[in-house]
């Protein structure tokens, strides 16, 4: 009876601190995550890495050492393992036709991914899967009809009646696209709770190095595999505890740009090229599309250092860009570069880690921290998307 009492008081609390979220707005009400079982330390990926590749070139290896060690990431997560290897040795095989292989592991995987992160985000927001009334579907790494999102709906035991919406290869941004979509549903459709995933694998990507395409060892160093889910609905009840507001959505792509990023399927898997130039591009692009952001917030007084900042970590060249160009605090991308060294990049799903992150930081800052924030990503277009944040 005491204990009930103090949870409830707790509770009473943690309310009272909160802001309140503007009615009718879209706020996110929970937050999971899940990673495959099998750990990459960055330490240890060369030697594994071109074990299993069969690589012994000396130059390939003193490359990908120093990529491993520039990119800043520490550990990762991967459906790739020795097994896995063993089980297909062709996918080690430049040239081999192995798409039938990579769908066959990636299909399965995302959705066991996306499946574990939607119940640890579900228990965190505290109601029942029926209450779920659509699902917005993220993933750039397997290919099936129907897809992934009515797997995902049957696994965790939606309403036939869910409405779906999936987004296939977006890449990077492809998380914050998914939360605009969500948003517009969210605040269009009173009562509403949505859904959103992300679940990615580079299973369909993995290629042995070559050096006609330096940029695969950019990727092998700084790549990783995982999910994310949240839940997103406007105002919200009492027993729901939402923490940030969806306050305004911006996409932009920026003309002429489109072979920067550049990712084809073919018989082999998807081969990824990646531009030098992509740090670049974002540099001098980004102040124009994060002013146009913060302009909605209808506070002339914020500058770009008073807000918090959940940034989609590229690499650390984008994030140096970035905070260069920008002239950013050192602590404002703290979260993000912590993102990239514990996940590394794992594509749609890195912004959701960075805004867990943030939501500690701004928990342990309490009244004290930012109100306002964005969150960004960049992908292939190249493409922004972009959230004007509050904190609640
Ligand atoms: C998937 C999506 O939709 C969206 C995405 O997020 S895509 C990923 C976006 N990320 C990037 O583009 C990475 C940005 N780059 C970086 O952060 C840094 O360049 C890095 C960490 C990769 C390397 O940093 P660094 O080691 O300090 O120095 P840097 O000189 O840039 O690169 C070192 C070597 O890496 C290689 N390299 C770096 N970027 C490369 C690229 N895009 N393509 C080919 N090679 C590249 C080069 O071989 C270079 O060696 P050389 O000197 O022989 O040219």
């Amino acid at each position: 009876m005491l204990a009930t009492g103090r949870v409830a008081k707790q509770k009473e609390i943690a309310q009272s601190t909160r802001r309140v979220a503007n009615q009718g707005k879209a706020t996110v009400l929970a937050l999971g995550k899940a990673f495959p079982s099998n750990v990459v330390s960055q330490e240890n990926l060369v030697e594994e890495y071109l074990r299993e590749i069969k690589c012994d070139d000396p130059s390939i290896k003193e490359k990908l050492q120093h990529l491993c060690k520039t990119t800043t990431v520490k550990t990762r997560y991967t459906v790739m393992s020795s097994e896995t290897m063993q089980k297909y040795p062709e996918l080690a095989t430049e040239g081999s036709p192995t798409i039938k292989q990579r769908l066959e592991i990636a299909n399965e995987a995302v959705v066991q991914m996306a499946y574990e992160a939607s119940l640890a985000c579900i228990k965190e927001w505290g109601r029942g899967v029926e209450d779920i009334t659509h699902l917005v579907y993220v993933s750039s790494s397997e290919f099936r009809l129907p897809g992934g999102d009515l797997y995902l709906s049957a696994q965790l035991g939606l309403s036939n009646e869910v409405q779906r919406v999936m987004f296939y290869f977006l890449g990077c941004y492809g998380g914050v696209s998914g939360m605009r979509v969500a948003k517009d549903i969210a605040e269009n459709n009173p009562g509403s709770r949505v859904l959103l995933t992300t679940s990615e694998t580079m299973v369909l990507g993995f290629r042995p190095p070559n050096k006609a395409r330096p940029y695969d060892l950019v990727g092998a160093a700084l790549f990783g595999d995982g999910a994310a889910a949240l839940i997103i609905g406007a105002d919200p009840t009492e027993s729901e505890s939402p923490f940030m507001e969806l306050h305004y959505a911006l996409q932009q792509f920026l003309p002429g740009t489109q072979g920067v990023i550049d990712g084809r399927l073919s018989e082999e898997g998807i081969s990824f090229k990646l531009g030098r130039e992509l740090p670049q591009k974002i540099e001098d692009n980004i102040e124009e599309f994060c002013k146009k952001l913060v302009a909605k917030a209808g506070s002339g007084s914020l500058e770009l250092n008073d807000l918090f900042w959940a940034v989609h970590p590229g690499g650390p060249a984008i994030l140096n860009g970035l905070e260069t160009k920008l002239k950013l605090k050192p602590e404002k991308l703290e979260c993000s570069r912590q993102a990239l060294v514990d996940y590394g990049n794992a594509s749609s799903n890195t912004i959701f880690y960075i805004m867990d992150k943030v939501r500690g930081e701004l928990e342990k800052k309490g009244r004290g921290g930012e109100e306002w924030g964005l969150g960004l990503a960049f992908g292939p277009g190249i493409t922004f998307e972009g959230f004007l944040m509050r904190s609640l």
